[in-house]
């Protein structure tokens, strides 16, 4: 498990850590790491070319106590000071004493010529977009060749939400100290963060504002069938999805959940035809949800329409006793009466992509794991927030953000296969909130997979979640982190 923590309770807990140590203890051990970390990327330091972009706090004390470390190892270090009069006094000295280059802006010719560039312009003390020198010397940075690496966090994006200001660092890789933020992992900042590396401070974190499983996690989640289990007691899932004149979204929805965990699958719609041809294995009727027989959870909405029928449908199956996900057209429906769902006593999970989530009424504004909390607090349901980072949380503030997306999965059809997984995992009797986020997991992983033979369709994750499943356990050779 990843924990992702906030900039404020990064910053509470350093402040407890830095009365205990002696002065600049962490910031040696932060720029230590950072140090460790580039030499590792660059694979050498003699004659390595080494710009470091320094702000006015202690972000760019870190990169400058590193680039110190740099060049006492070989490497031809230039430290740009962005406002030279707040540069961090004893890390400047550093940088002085290891025989650097320092320069101001007015005289950084060469800074596209770099091998590496390390981002020290702001960390968790960014406000905003960067200021003028800061952005102009990002843009002739980025410009090069370089390897690009920010210093806990890229320059321009917000440590807790993501948000990408316009000239912010697109940072290659990530150095981040004393805990991973959520901004580094979701929304556009992932994309800025690029890989992200923790450098441990030993600092005493209170619990965590949001988590990441990892494929042990999943694993753990997903024991396998014991001798003593039969079909009915791995979890029984019933499906109403697709259309007579549609039904790809029936046999995507059907075949994931059949690929996640093969125990009983019950599809009940008007799509039957076309499911009972693709899934032989699955028990499927042209009958209402309510006539299906025993089921332990229930996905309703893909391709199922939104007609009077499709909504009798969905008040039908939303009156059961049972966990439900919601997707897609049931989304749409939903939008018109969001009691239905607030008046359950049994777990519901909604899966929405951006344009759904707004429909249901909620404000989409850069904070996706905000926005995907209040969403849930408001309805008393798990919502799934679908996108490059999928975002999970559930109505007592429990979040997850999935770290197995690709951007190969924005296909037709693959929010149908989402719901097969998370719908056959919610059978399983796992909390909503699990079944969410470790149905994310799987559904990316086997996006992963199947994209490694090119592009992917959405049958294509279906046939590859087996391996995925195999992947999380520790198969293929790999490990569980
Ligand atoms: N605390 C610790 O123990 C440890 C902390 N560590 C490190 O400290 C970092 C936090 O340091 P921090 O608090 O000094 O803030 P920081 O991120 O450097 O930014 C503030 C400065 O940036 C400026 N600035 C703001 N917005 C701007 C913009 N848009 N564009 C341009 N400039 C902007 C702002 O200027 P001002 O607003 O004051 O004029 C101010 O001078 C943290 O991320 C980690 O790297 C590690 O060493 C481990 C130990
Ligand atoms: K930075």
């Amino acid at each position: 498990m990843t924990d992702l923590h906030t900039a404020d309770q990064v910053r509470a807990a350093e402040a407890v850590a830095l009365a205990r140590t002696p002065e600049g203890a962490l910031m040696q051990r932060a720029a230590t790491g950072l140090a460790t970390v580039c030499l590792r990327l660059a694979g050498r330091a003699v004659g390595l070319r080494v710009t470091l972009l320094v702000g006015s706090g202690d972000n760019g004390g870190d990169a400058l106590w590193a680039g110190a470390t740099l060049a006492r190892r070989g490497a031809a270090v230039t430290g740009l000071l962005l406002d030279p009069d707040r540069a961090h006094p004893a890390g400047l000295a550093a940088l002085r004493r290891a025989g650097a280059r320092v320069v101001t802006a007015a005289d950084a010719a060469g800074l596209d010529r770099a091998d590496l560039v390390l981002d020290g312009i702001t960390g968790i003390g960014g406000r905003g977009g960067l200021r003028p020198a800061a952005a102009d010397a990002v843009g002739r940075a980025v410009a090069g060749p370089g390897l690009l690496v920010a210093v806990d966090v890229p320059s321009g994006v917000d440590a807790d939400t993501g948000v990408v200001e316009d000239g912010a660092f697109p940072a290659q890789h990530t150095v981040t100290f004393g805990a991973v933020k959520p901004g580094l992992v979701v929304g556009e900042g992932r994309g800025h963060a690029g890989v992200v590396h923790l450098v441990d401070l030993g600092l005493e974190l209170g619990p965590p504002a949001a988590r990441q499983l990892t494929d042990g996690d999943v694993a753990a989640l997903l024991p396998d069938p014991g001798a003593g289990d039969d079909k009915y007691s791995q979890g029984v899932v019933g499906i109403h999805a697709g259309s007579a004149t549609y039904p790809g979204a029936g046999v995507l929805c059907t075949g994931a959940a059949l690929r996640t965990r093969p125990g009983l699958v019950r599809y009940a719609g008007t799509a039957a035809e076309g499911v009972r041809a693709a899934w032989p294995e699955a028990i499927v009727s042209s009958g209402r949800p309510a006539d299906a027989g025993r089921v332990q959870a229930w996905v309703v909405g893909p391709g199922g329409g939104t007609d009077d029928e499709a909504r009798d449908v969905l008040a039908e199956v939303l009156a059961l006793d049972l966990p439900v996900l919601v997707d897609a057209d049931g989304l749409t429906l939903l939008a018109d009466d969001l009691d239905l769902v607030r008046h359950r006593s049994a777990p519901t999970v909604l899966t929405p992509h951006d344009r759904e989530f707004t429909r249901l009424g909620f404000d989409l504004a850069g904070d996706r794991i905000g926005a995907a909390r209040s969403a849930a607090a408001d309805l008393g349901a798990v919502v799934l927030l679908k996108g490059d980072a999928t975002v999970v949380a559930g109505p007592d503030g429990t979040t997850f953000v999935n770290g197995t997306g690709t951007p190969w999965l924005a296909t037709a059809g693959t929010g149908d296969v989402l719901s097969g997984v998370v719908g056959a995992l919610l059978a399983t009797g796992l909390p909503a909130v699990e079944a969410a986020a470790a149905g994310a997991h799987l559904h990316g992983r086997a996006g992963q997979l199947a994209a490694a033979g090119g592009p992917l369709i959405a049958s294509d994750l279906v046939r590859h979640l087996p391996a995925a499943v195999h992947r999380v356990q520790g198969g293929l050779g790999h490990s569980r982190a």
